[in-house]
């Protein structure tokens, strides 16, 4: 489809700032195949759950590696989002252990912990951002949690670091590439705090190298690997550890603030939750052990993140020529996909822009599962999210403990969403506290 001059700077204009948006209008556009922008910044779109076929069937074609280029000084090189292959087949075998349910239970505790210390300190009348409050303590906990007290004492440090070189991220692909390549005084900040975060990533790395025992954790988990090609070199270390942090920080407090923005919007599901974590739970913590008995807010869960997923679209180059819907793709084209527009196309789900979490419930007359490639907020196959059960607990455990222990009044209307790297909510997620009750003891 040919697009006016106007209709371009239009969609420039919506791409940056609103790219979920531009990715909707481009799919009612075009149909299933899109492009988008000239010379090395043209970018072919693919919609729909045929074209994410399409693409995870096919990931010798379709490469994560030149996909989301932009995202390699702050992740590096090896990182998993970014990289092919036995290299990186290799390190997700290393890493997976930290994601089984032991570690897990270990890092919910340290968030939940750190979430009633935040409570504890508000007071009636406050009016607090949310988005900022998760993406300080989804960040806090993943460093102690993952890494251990000693990179945890230097969270701030850190977090402030990782914040300037996001936000660069946040724009779209064509303004990163661009701050990226031409000198520019943002892009000079942001390489300083990248040359920070590595000292201080490193530095961690050489203390445990140099200790009797690697210790526990993440790094002592990887840093014990040895065996013919298994141990892994400083620089793999420091791309897992960054990766980790930016790739659980940022998409888990996106989608926080996105649960509570529905949740909060809609009096009726809030009070149907709110009922199941009284009932279920009383004052318990709402530990990994306990979440099975809370089915609402898993529907909850799986609510938000089809119709507000963090990871709004893919990146991938394409390694060899394809054809897909009559379209003639070339080895070297970046290609996109899109969670946001599949997650809302109206031919798979029935009133796609309404926050319904009962459409999850498996007994629902009518009920139909999704397929892995209609509904992928986490990605698909072998490389599906390592974080993705972590998360899910995540969301359903900070949403109890919210129900618990807070009455909380919405004060965001009209919420929009942006960002690049994870999908935001613009200006953020407003709470006005009305009340805040003590943590009781379990008796
Ligand atoms: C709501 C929160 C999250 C969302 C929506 C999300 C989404 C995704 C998606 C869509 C992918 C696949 C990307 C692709 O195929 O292009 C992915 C990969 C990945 N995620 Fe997550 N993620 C979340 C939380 C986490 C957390 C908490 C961690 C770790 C602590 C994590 C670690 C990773 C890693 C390491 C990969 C790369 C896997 C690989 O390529 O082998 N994610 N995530």
């Amino acid at each position: 489809m040919q697009f006016t001059l106007l209709d371009d700077l239009r969609l420039a204009r919506e791409f940056d700032q609103r790219m979920a948006y531009a990715m909707r209008d481009l799919s009612r556009r075009s149909g299933p195949v899109a492009t988008y922008g000239y010379g090395p910044l043209k970018t072919t779109f693919l919609f729909g759950p045929e074209a994410n076929e399409f693409i995870f069937r096919n990931s010798s074609i379709f490469r994560w590696r030149g996909g989301f280029e932009t995202l390699i000084p702050l992740a590096g090189e090896t990182a998993l989002l970014v990289s092919d292959g036995p290299g990186h087949d290799r390190r997700r075998t290393l890493v997976q252990p930290a994601f089984q349910r032991e570690p897990v239970t270990g890092y919910l505790g340290v968030l939940l912990d750190k979430l009633d210390t935040t409570l504890d300190s508000w007071r009636p009348g406050d009016r607090i951002d949310l988005y900022r409050i998760f993406r300080s303590l989804v960040r806090s906990s993943t460093i102690r949690g993952f890494f251990g007290p000693e990179l945890a004492a230097h969270h701030v440090s850190l977090g402030a670091d990782l914040e300037v070189v996001l936000h660069l991220l946040n724009y779209s692909l064509p303004k990163q590439q661009l701050l990226q390549t031409v000198p520019n005084p943002f892009w000079r900040r942001a390489k300083a705090a990248l040359a920070r975060i590595d000292r201080r990533v490193r530095a961690e790395i050489t203390r445990r190298r140099n200790a009797d025992d690697p210790g526990d954790g993440v790094l002592g988990l990887l840093m014990s690997t040895h065996g013919d090609g298994l141990a892994m070199t400083d620089t793999e270390l420091r791309d897992m550890v960054v990766s980790l942090i930016v790739a659980s920080y940022d998409t888990t407090s996106a989608a926080l603030s996105w649960a509570v923005y529905a949740l909060w919007s809609d009096r009726r599901a809030w009070a149907r939750a709110r009922s199941e974590v009284r009932e279920g739970l009383g004052a318990r913590t709402p530990e990994l052990g306990l979440l099975r008995g809370l089915p609402y807010l898993d529907w909850v869960t799986s609510e938000t993140l089809r119709l507000y997923p963090p990871a709004m679209a893919g990146a991938r180059k394409a390694d060899e020529d394809f054809t897909f819907a009559g379209h003639r793709g070339r080895a070297g084209d970046l290609v996109v996909f899109s969670q946001y527009v599949t997650h809302r196309l109206p031919r798979i789900w029935a009133d796609p822009d309404r926050f319904w979490p009962e459409r999850w419930d498996r007994e629902r007359p009518g009920y139909r599962h999704p397929s892995s490639y209609e509904y992928l907020p986490f990605g698909v196959g072998a490389r599906r999210c390592l974080g993705s059960n972590l998360a899910r607990a995540e969301i359903a455990a900070v949403l109890a403990r919210l129900l618990q222990r807070t009455d909380l009044t919405l004060l965001s209307r009209d919420v929009q969403p942006t960002g690049f790297t994870a999908m935001f909510p613009r200006g953020g997620v407003t709470v006005r506290v009305d009340h805040v009750r003590a943590p009781l003891p379990v008796g």
